[in-house]
């Protein structure tokens, strides 16, 4: 069936009965292509029957649906007429993993940051509105996503502008791992109370007595459920100025397009509360829905992930570290925004249950409440990818760096991160924070240096304290490059008499410059090599005496350029030399979005490989 269905209008042709057959099919196909090109598997799977009542009732692409996060859409882009090309799923070149406006006129707005979706969709239904157009607007968001301050800022909003606007809740009771925080302790003691249930039976029965599911019965029901609506999930969302719906069975497509039917023409904010399971469909992401929120290739018979590496990543280096500093320091505490397990907190978080909190998807909180932390003498370690402390900003400069709180910012996929693309590349955090006040941004080189920095970060009374490093396995130099870590003093990794080349790099780019180093040794060039850990402030006595010694100077980060520590060494450069300094070359990202693809593949097309760096230094000589 599946091979009949390219855009919604086909799937329309189809009963409503044909469509639990499809849905089997399409999460087959998610199944097979995730197993070969990683993904977004378990979300994905528990959303395949809600695309189809969506797509089914509504009329697509002129209403719109604006999805949250957008890494349950698989089913959706598989049916908007992305079914052929699905295979290149998250590859270079190929369909993105989240809903991109420049890759099919379905998908509505970017994503892949959470809780956006409220907001977004408001905002259409406003325009809607403005520009007296008909369309409807859906936004669907997850129980994880709910919890944000953002979506309450929309939810507030919505009530207040009383907009046709239906928010569809998928809750699974999962945001990656189990859903936190009182919100969810609300939805799921509302869902559970025996009263609720009891009243709930008593209101099916009434509506099951209605020859004809129209307005008018549904109002009365409305009606009916509204007088016992203090035991219901739907109060919160009823006193934001939603009429609330549900719960809905969203595994059940019938019942969905019933409701989807019913609730298309009400007027004023809707809120369609539905109830599904992270993973349906595939035994192993049922089972364990944290592990298939994102996985890599695996073997689908077994469940079990291919290649997996036997070197640490970074995240999983840092969670043991903070594990060693947290026994020697009771006054450290640390602070994840609902990746305990991406960013390698969740031994932690089971080790020092009281020590380690998990804030939910609140980036903002999480830094002010790190600031709240510190202020009372508490040493902080707040753990955030780069991508996602974008979110927290004003946090960082009002609430942090203008107090110089000794807060340690754990800065995890930092540069690169590959095939989640666009929106979660790391590119951004060297300048953001280059610019604040009081701020500090370290990047070690290796995996030891990693543990070196926390440890020199929180025995120190530094103020704000940025630590990044990337996705994906450590490395590790060895014994005769580790050295003591003194504040802002960089490290010199190879040194050279020979006056040509200084490389100058940190984080993820040493590995580059190391592995440059044996082949450019081979042909007679011995480059000097720098260890930049400290980016801000930059070791100035050291840069200086490169400046006076070297004729070229590369400098290589994986970082937009634009504010980057190459921008700022270049400028050094210009006033403190009288317009005498040395041939400089840098090499940093563009002032561009970066695309998704292998990291490796990313890293050479952006001239960051070792590669890259051995033939910038030949050209350079040659010259
Ligand atoms: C701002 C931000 N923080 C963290 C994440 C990482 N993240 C992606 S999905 C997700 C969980 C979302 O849970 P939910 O909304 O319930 O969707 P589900 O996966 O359960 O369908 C998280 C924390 C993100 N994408 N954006
Ligand atoms: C959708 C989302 O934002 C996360 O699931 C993210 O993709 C996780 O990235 P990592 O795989 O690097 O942990
Ligand atoms: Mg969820």
């Amino acid at each position: 069936m599946i091979e009949t269905i390219n855009s919604p209008s086909d799937l329309k042709k189809l009963k409503l009965k044909d469509l639990s057959n499809l849905a089997n099919e399409i999460r087959q196909l998610i199944i097979e292509t995730v197993s070969k090109n990683g993904g977004h598997l378990a979300s994905s799977l528990g959303a395949v029957e809600l695309t189809l009542a969506l797509h089914y009732v509504f009329n697509t692409p002129k209403d719109k649906i604006v999805w949250d996060v957008g890494h349950q859409t698989y089913a959706h882009k598989i049916i908007t007429g992305r079914r052929d090309q699905f295979k290149t799923l998250r590859t270079y070149g190929g369909i993105s993993g989240f809903p991109k406006i420049t890759e099919s006129e379905y998908d509505t707005f970017n994503v892949g940051h959470a809780s956006t979706a409220i907001s977004a969709a408001l905002g259409m239904t406003t325009a809607k509105d403005l520009l007296n157009t008909k369309e409807k607007i859906i936004a669907v968001i997850g129980d994880g996503a709910l919890t944000s301050g953002i979506t309450f800022e929309a939810l507030n909003n919505s009530g207040e502008l009383d907009k046709d606007l239906i928010v569809v809740l998928n809750d699974n009771k999962m945001s990656i791992s189990k859903s936190l925080g009182a919100i969810s302790t609300y939805l799921t003691k509302r869902l559970t109370g025996p009263t609720y249930n009891t009243l709930r039976k008593e209101i099916e029965k009434a509506i099951k007595g209605f020859p004809v599911l129209n307005e008018p019965a549904l109002k009365l029901a409305k009606k009916i459920e509204e007088s016992f609506k203090f035991f219901s999930p739907g109060l919160l969302f009823e006193e934001f100025g939603f009429k609330y719906f549900g719960p809905v069975d969203g595994e059940n497509i019938e019942d969905l397009v019933t409701i989807f039917e019913n609730v298309k023409n009400l007027r004023g904010p809707i809120f369609v509360h539905i109830l599904t399971k992270k993973g349906k469909g595939y035994k192993y992401a049922e089972e364990n829905p944290s592990k298939f929120h994102g996985i890599g290739p695996f073997d689908i018979s077994t469940g079990q992930i291919l290649e997996k590496s036997a070197t640490q990543s970074y995240s999983s280096v840092f969670g043991e570290s903070v594990i060693n500093i947290m026994q020697d320091n009771p006054k450290v505490v640390a602070i994840s925004a609902a990746m305990l397990i991406g960013t390698g907190l969740e031994k932690a978080k089971n080790i020092f249950p009281d020590r380690v909190f998990d804030v939910g998807i609140a980036e903002q909180h999480a830094v002010t409440f790190a600031g709240g932390l510190a202020i009372s003498g508490m040493k902080p370690i707040v753990a955030i990818y780069s991508t996602f402390l974008q979110r927290s900003y004003d946090q960082i400069i009002h609430d942090i760096a203008l107090q110089k709180l000794n807060v340690v910012f754990a800065i995890d996929r930092a540069g690169i991160v590959g095939d989640d693309g666009e929106t979660h590349q790391g590119i951004f955090d060297v300048s953001y924070l280059n610019l604040v006040p009081n701020m500090i941004i370290t990047a070690p080189k290796d995996a030891t240096e990693l543990d070196a920095l926390l440890k020199f970060a929180i025995n120190g009374n530094f103020g704000p304290f940025a630590i990044r490093y990337p996705r994906g396995e450590s490395v590790n130099f060895g014994d005769e490059f580790i050295d003591t870590i003194e504040f802002g003093k960089w490290q010199v990794l190879n040194a050279s008499d020979a006056n040509d080349i200084c490389i100058i790099a940190y984080g993820n780019c040493i590995k580059y410059a190391m592995q440059a180093l044996e082949e450019l040794k081979s042909n007679g060039i011995n480059p000097h090599i720098i260890n930049a850990r400290f980016i801000k402030p930059f070791d100035t006595k050291m840069f200086s005496d490169i400046l006076n010694t070297f004729n070229n100077i590369i400098i290589m980060e994986e970082n937009t350029y634009i504010g980057s520590l190459g921008q700022t060494l270049i400028y050094h450069a210009y006033l403190n030399s009288n317009g005498k300094y040395p041939k400089i070359k840098h090499i940093a990202l563009p002032d561009a979005f970066i695309e998704q693809g292998d990291s490796e593949f990313l890293r050479h097309k952006y001239f960051l490989s070792k590669d890259n760096l051995i033939e910038t230094i030949y050209n350079l000589l040659k010259k």
